[in-house]
């Protein structure tokens, strides 16, 4: 796990790597908090974090506020290692946002103790960050996550200027499916799916089941022409690759697939999921097993 040392002496910052880095963690160090503040603003920053309390500039309380504030509601564990001492000061560094206060000089034994305690809370607000975005049966992104990843991409796509393609999907007939092979099968073939969509796309498109046998894919980067290319890959390839049930069954499946590209100017989530989910529409109403793109 990586761990984010902010301390404005260099001796301590080398101690204090060396010693973490016995107990496997990585580190990464600031020597200053607004050195800290610009190396947690990145898209995956450390979360456990051990913060000096005097430094020039803003101190270790004034950071812990600010991060506390963070609209995102990003999750830090923060461990202040301070000369100072004594109850005031454990309650003022708490009260700024602190989980845990250590003064200097420390037991090593007891820095590490406590390290594995925040890291455990880590890797426990990650599990759950986890089930609160995942769809439970498919791992692929929830309905809430993936309108969340919808607004972000879009208003990144304003920002730069690039092209960005929804993808609806909808298997065919599954209440069939589920009629004639089972709830149990059913469920086998919506995994298959979403196996087949992450073979079939890049590490930064985005999956999200948006409904029962309805997913939606976010192609960024992406324009009308490669997004039928992609959708069109995805379609065979499901087409030729029964979901396999046991050794003697497997399930054929057909998906339709709508598309629509962002519009310069107002487009909303809503408005980019509707035009592509009426192309779906069409597609269902065309004879299924087909992409059609919204006009
Ligand atoms: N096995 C399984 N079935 C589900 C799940 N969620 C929804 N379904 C089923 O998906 C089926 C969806 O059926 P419909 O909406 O009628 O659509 P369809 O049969 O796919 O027909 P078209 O979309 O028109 O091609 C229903 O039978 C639901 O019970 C799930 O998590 N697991």
């Amino acid at each position: 796990m990586d761990i984010l040392i902010v301390d404005d002496d260099p001796i301590t910052r080398l101690a204090l790597c060396a010693a973490v880095e016995e107990w496997s963690f990585v580190p990464l160090v600031a020597g200053n908090a607004e050195d800290a503040l610009r190396l947690l603003s990145g898209d995956t920053p450390p979360h456990l974090l051990i913060i000096d309390w005097s430094m020039p500039g803003m101190s270790g309380p004034e950071l812990c506020k600010k991060l506390r504030e963070r609209p995102d509601g990003q999750f830090f564990y923060i461990l202040m290692l301070t000369g100072k001492d004594g109850n005031d000061a454990v309650v003022e560094a708490m009260e700024s946002g602190a989980d845990d206060f250590l003064s200097k000089p420390f037991d090593p034994r007891i820095l590490k103790v406590r390290l594995g305690a925040g890291s455990r809370i880590v890797r426990l607000e990650q599990t759950l960050n986890q089930l609160a975005s995942r769809d439970a049966l498919t791992q692929c992104w929830n309905r809430r996550m993936i309108d969340e990843l919808m607004s972000s991409s879009i208003a990144e796509s304003n920002r730069k200027g690039t092209p960005l393609t929804l993808m609806v999907i909808d298997i065919d007939h599954f209440k069939n499916v589920n009629d004639t092979y089972g709830h149990a099968s059913g469920d086998i073939a919506l995994k298959h799916t979403v196996d087949i969509l992450n073979q079939n796309l890049r590490e930064y498109d985005q999956v999200g089941r948006y409904g029962g046998e309805e997913f939606v894919v976010l192609l960024p980067s992406t324009d009308k022409s490669s997004a039928w290319g992609i959708a069109e890959r995805i379609r065979s390839s499901i087409q030729y690759s029964p979901a396999i049930i046991s050794d003697a069954e497997t399930i054929p499946l057909t998906v339709s697939i709508g598309l629509a590209e962002v519009r310069n100017g107002n487009e909303t989530p809503l408005s980019l999921f509707e035009r592509a989910d009426k192309a779906l529409y069409t597609a269902k109403q065309k004879g299924r097993n087909r992409v059609i793109f919204d006009d």
